[in-house]
């Protein structure tokens, strides 16, 4: 029997990488993996933090995520049936900034510190919790990384012991104040998935059930504490003068009483559930961003093609029910409460001129151009709209891409995102955008290479029509005459919107126009803050609604130079955005 203790050799405190050849494969597969931290957090409610390993709401933990950095005695024993770690943040973790990933060490953790509170509640509340491990847990005594299962679920627990200890850092010599949790399995949900009828690699004894051990009582603050280790009880509260000492001396070298990790008899009538409801009674444009597990492999999915639900592992699918919604629909939507129309920042010395009106010709109606100069010759920004009368031809047009997309004639799908690693390194596997696209014409970086964009004249005919009015009104609108050879449709659920960016892809001609459909948006405008306007404050310096029908232009290569844009839509939208890029 190995239970597998944190502190033993070769586990050196923290630093140490799980050593993946020396465990055996796993017998089975895991009921939930994922391969990425997004997959986890879209698709189970107990674990939504895309940072950190505690994921807690209204001050309760909901999920408790195993990784690296474990600390001295951290114990894995009974085949995983009780879990001891060190939760609760401020432990050694790189983290990333532009100038690479640096090592942080540890601090003190206190009760006041959010997860730590409330993992206390927990313990408190007796409330189970759901355990997830990712590869890097040294602890687990099978080989996640080798079978691709970046994070598995574990199962459900409960708090039975917390405690405070003293740990060295790895950093320097000096000490910190940790929170040790014991995390008992509830036994109301089975056994765990990872043990072959023989037992797990560890084979301790039965566990005896009961408690009997009586908690030590501290002279000093008067405090109860458990009896954790083998070699004497002591005062656990920090801030007693007695915290951490026998007979008045620190402890050098501590074991687990066997007492102490016995297994308490418990039972629960409520437990969370752990797979992630089926989202079968929602359509295409409804959803947030709900994934999908898979019940043939266990895998967790984001979901990343519009059409329908597929296994990232697999491949297996599911198509999802669509229905045509109509713009009338999100009318009502406010994007923001803070203003109605825009916001010009009172420093940002950007101008606005009168509305213009023209006409559109041909008995088409006519169309009001408002003008945002922005200052030292950077550019302008137009927003161009139009009355309800001119949004037939939108609206079929909005109609026109549901249809496609929906019936997979228009690919719109989630791309993987780039250099997200370097400055989120918590994020493991691929992170993909927050938004559906699809690229026709030139291949546009965003969203991969050629292999993603189809040729212009052969976009689908959503596209082209898109395209289609964009021209007409650019040309209505711009004194310069515009030429587009890509467009970038963007598909938004609830929720979902894009990050801010600027259009800055290599080649890209001064005009970039965007036709809007579906639900409002607001789109904000700062500096950006890398290059020209590199000392500048980053505040937002405008804020426009763009509305179904509404053309948004930005002309002049200086308004992405120096500034940046992001769009939040309020619900389902589509935007298509034309651009020239220079095919050299
Ligand atoms: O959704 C939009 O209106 C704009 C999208 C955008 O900024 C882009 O495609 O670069
Ligand atoms: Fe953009």
């Amino acid at each position: 029997m190995r239970v597998l203790l944190a502190d033993e050799p070769g586990f050196h405190e923290g630093l140490v990488q799980a050593d993946s050849t020396a465990k055996p494969q796993l017998p089975r597969s895991p009921p939930i993996w994922a391969g990425s931290r997004q997959e986890i957090c879209e698709n189970l409610e107990y674990f939504r933090s895309y940072q950190g390993g505690v994921y807690f709401k209204n001050d309760i933990v909901r999920g408790y995520l195993l990784g690296a950095f474990a600390a001295s005695r951290d114990l894995f024993c009974h085949d995983g049936k009780l879990i001891i770690s060190h939760g609760g943040g401020k432990s050694e973790n790189f983290v990333g900034s532009k100038e690479g990933r640096q090592l942080r060490s540890a601090q003190d953790q206190t009760t006041s510190d959010t997860s730590v509170r409330a993992l206390l509640r927990n313990y408190k509340e007796g409330r189970p919790l759901v355990l997830l491990a990712d590869d890097q847990y040294t602890l687990f005594p099978y080989d996640l990384s080798a079978s691709g299962y970046t994070y598995v679920v574990l199962g459900i627990y409960w708090i039975s012991h917390a405690w405070a200890e003293c740990q060295p850092t790895l950093t320097n010599s000096t000490c910190v104040i940790r929170w040790k949790f014991a995390f008992q399995w509830c036994e109301d949900q089975g056994s765990p998935w990872w043990l072959t009828p023989e037992g797990v690699v560890a084979s301790l004894p039965e566990p005896l059930v009961g408690k009997t051990d009586p908690d030590f009582h501290c002279t000093q603050c008067l405090w109860e504490s458990p009896v954790v280790y083998k070699q004497s009880g002591m005062c656990l509260i920090p801030g007693c003068a007695g915290f951490w000492k026998i007979n008045g001396k620190e402890p050098e070298s501590l074991e687990y009483s066997v007492e102490f990790l016995r297994l308490q008899p418990r039972t629960f009538e409520i437990l969370p559930t752990l797979t992630p409801a089926a989202g079968t009674h929602q359509i295409t444009s409804s959803l947030s961003c709900p994934g999908w597990h898979c019940t043939d492999c266990g895998r967790l999915s984001s979901r990343f093609k519009w059409e329908c639900w597929e296994c990232a592992h697999c491949q297996a699918n599911q198509p999802i029910k669509w229905e045509i919604r109509h713009a009338k629909d999100f009318w009502h939507l406010r994007p923001t409460n803070y203003f109605t129309d825009l916001r010009i920042a009172r420093k940002s010395g950007i101008t606005k001129s009168l509305p213009d009106v023209i006409d559109m010709g041909g008995g088409r109606g006519f169309m009001t151009r408002q003008t945002f100069v922005l200052p030292s010759d950077r550019g302008k920004i137009h927003l161009i709209t139009t009355g309800p009368l001119s949004n037939r031809e939108v609206d079929e047009i909005f109609q026109g891409y549901q249809k496609q997309a929906s019936c997979g004639e228009l690919k719109l799908q989630r791309y993987p995102l780039r250099s997200v690693r370097l400055f989120h390194p918590a994020i493991r596997g691929t992170l993909l955008a927050n938004y559906f696209s699809q690229n026709s014409g030139e291949p546009y970086k965003y969203v991969g290479e050629t292999a993603n964009s189809v040729p212009l004249d052969e976009a689908p005919n959503c596209v082209q029509a898109a395209l289609d009015v964009i021209k007409k009104r650019v040309d209505l609108a711009v004194k310069q005459k515009s030429q587009f050879n890509e467009v970038l449709t963007a598909a938004y659920l609830a929720h979902q919107k894009m990050s801010f960016h600027s259009d800055d892809e290599k080649g890209l001609g001064p005009i970039v126009a965007s036709l809007s459909l579906g639900s409002p948006a607001v789109m904000h405008f700062r500096h950006h803050t890398s290059g020209a306007g590199q000392n500048q404050p980053n505040e937002i310096v405008m804020s426009l609604i763009l509305r179904h029908g509404n053309v948004l232009v930005m002309e002049g290569c200086g308004v992405q130079i120096h500034y940046e844009h992001t769009v939040i839509p309020t619900d389902f939208r589509i935007a298509a955005t034309a651009r020239w890029i220079n095919p050299s």
